[in-house]
Formats: structure tokens, C-alpha cells, sequence
């Protein structure tokens, strides 16, 4: 088994004449926690929902994504999703007329030994929260628990690598910091992530590295602390954020 649970390699993606994307290589190990950041447009949806095959309008995309070392470039996204390769979109993903219960019923079926399949209990004890909810509908929810749900219905499927596009988004301080860190948590059982996040203060706290997106290219990585302590992003994303 490689030790890169996450390759993707020479990834483009152009709409019409417009090329949105173009990453040489970008790696995920197992465990680890990898930031994306960068200006709206920068590319960075585009990214998590190419690796997974999918996207909004017609792009046409080229370039390689390895799953464990398996080649799942040519595979359509559900094909990837049964393979471990799971994405919560900015919009979450939960079923707003189902009930959190059910929301939380499908499991994956027959992962693997190399998977952890979480229960339903498992991801009520990780987000207690969940559970108090168990009986309200998706659409009930709040932006917090919604953003629960939807890391807790990934859980369910087993992943290996999990692309998470702004968890953030919509949530108060406290609760981001909640959320991030319980992702945190989730590595240290060997789940590798993606982390598309706005807010890079709060992401470069649980990263273990972090790449910076422009115009659809990496133009900076490094580790959370080299980017950190990179006067390109403390004077444009540190420097007047709020965590
Ligand atoms: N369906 C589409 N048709 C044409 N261009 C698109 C389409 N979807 C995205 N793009 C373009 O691709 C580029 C990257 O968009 P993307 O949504 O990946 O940016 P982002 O970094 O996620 O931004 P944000 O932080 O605002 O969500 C943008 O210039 C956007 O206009």
C-alpha cells in the first residue's frame, strides 16, 4: 500500500478556452491534514470537486488522481465515493426531509479491512449534538449541525481521504474551532483531509500543511508553520482576520 493515500497529478481543468485549474502535484499522507486557501476564484472548489470527478458545468479536465496508489481518474464519482474518496461540498450534502437518524442510516457496505466504518454511535459520540437532533429533520437543522451531519454522513461510507470544502462557512467562531478539531481528531485515526477553508487562521491550526492557491496554480506551500510565519500570508490572510 503507498504511503501517499491521496495523489493528484498534472490536474486541469478548463472552462470553454479558460483554464480555472492547473496543479502539478499535490499529496495527501495518511493522517494528515492538508489546507487549501486562497481569494474567491482562485480555484479552490474546483479542485476538491475535480479530484472526485464532478463539477458544475462542462470543464473539460485532464490530469490523475490516485487513491492508495489506485488509479481512479477514469472512474465516474460515485465509483470514487465507493473507493474511499468522499467530498462535503460547501452546501453540506444532507437530506433536509429526512430526520438525523436517517440521515445517518446508510453505512458503507463491506469497505475493507484497511477502512474504518464509523457507526451512527460513533459519530454521535464524536458530535454528542447529533444525537440530541436525532429525531429533527435535515432542513431543522443549524449551519453547525448541518455541517455535523454532513462530516458525519461521510463517516458512515468509510472514507480514506475526505475533501471538505469551507466547513466554516456560516459558523460562529466557536463552533469552527469545534468543527476543525474534531477533524483534527478524526486523522489521528488515520483519515487523511483536504481542508478547503476561507479562514486561514483557524485552518493553520489543525493543518499540518497548507498550499496557496492563485489563479488556479500552487503558488506557495509549506507547513502550517512555514506558512505561518510566510509574510505573504500573515500581511493578506492573517494579519486582519478574525479566527
Ligand atoms: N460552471 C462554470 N463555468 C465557468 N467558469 C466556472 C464555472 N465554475 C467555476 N468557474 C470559474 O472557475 C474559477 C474557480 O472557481 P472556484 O469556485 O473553484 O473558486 P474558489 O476558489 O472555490 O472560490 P470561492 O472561495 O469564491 O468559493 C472561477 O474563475 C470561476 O468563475
Amino acid at each position: 500500500m503507498s504511503a501517499r493515500v491521496l495523489e493528484i497529478a498534472d490536474l486541469t481543468v478548463r472552462y470553454g478556452g479558460n483554464r480555472v485549474l492547473a496543479v502539478d502535484g499535490l499529496s495527501l499522507g495518511a493522517g494528515e491534514v492538508v489546507g487549501v486557501v486562497g481569494a474567491n476564484g482562485a480555484g479552490k472548489s474546483t479542485l476538491v470537486n475535480a479530484t472526485l470527478g464532478w463539477s458544475r458545468g462542462k470543464p473539460v479536465v485532464s490530469g490523475r488522481v490516485l487513491l492508495d496508489g489506485k488509479d481512479v481518474s477514469a472512474l465516474p464519482t460515485p465509483r470514487r465515493v465507493a473507493e474511499g474518496l468522499l467530498l462535503i461540498p460547501e452546501g453540506k450534502l444532507i437530506f433536509g426531509t429526512m430526520t438525523v437518524e436517517e440521515n445517518l442510516a446508510e453505512g458503507a457496505t463491506d469497505p475493507g479491512p484497511d477502512r474504518r466504518a464509523y457507526s451512527a454511535e460513533d459519530v454521535y459520540s464524536l458530535f454528542p449534538r447529533l444525537k440530541e437532533r436525532g429525531g429533527h429533520l435535515g432542513s431543522q437543522l443549524s449551519g453547525g449541525e448541518r455541517q455535523m451531519l454532513g462530516i458525519g454522513r461521510a463517516l458512515r461510507l468509510a472514507p480514506k481521504a475526505l475533501l471538505l470544502d469551507e466547513p466554516s462557512i456560516g459558523l460562529a467562531p466557536k463552533l469552527v474551532s469545534t468543527v476543525l478539531h474534531t477533524v483534527r481528531e478524526l486523522c489521528r485515526d488515520g483519515l487523511s483531509v483536504l481542508l478547503v477553508e476561507q479562514n486561514v487562521k483557524a485552518a493553520i491550526a489543525v493543518v499540518d500543511r497548507m498550499i496557496l492557491l492563485e489563479r488556479g496554480r500552487i503558488v506557495l506551500e509549506g507547513t502550517a508553520g512555514e506558512m505561518r510565519d510566510n509574510p505573504r500570508i500573515a500581511e493578506a490572510y492573517l494579519g486582519t482576520q478574525q479566527a
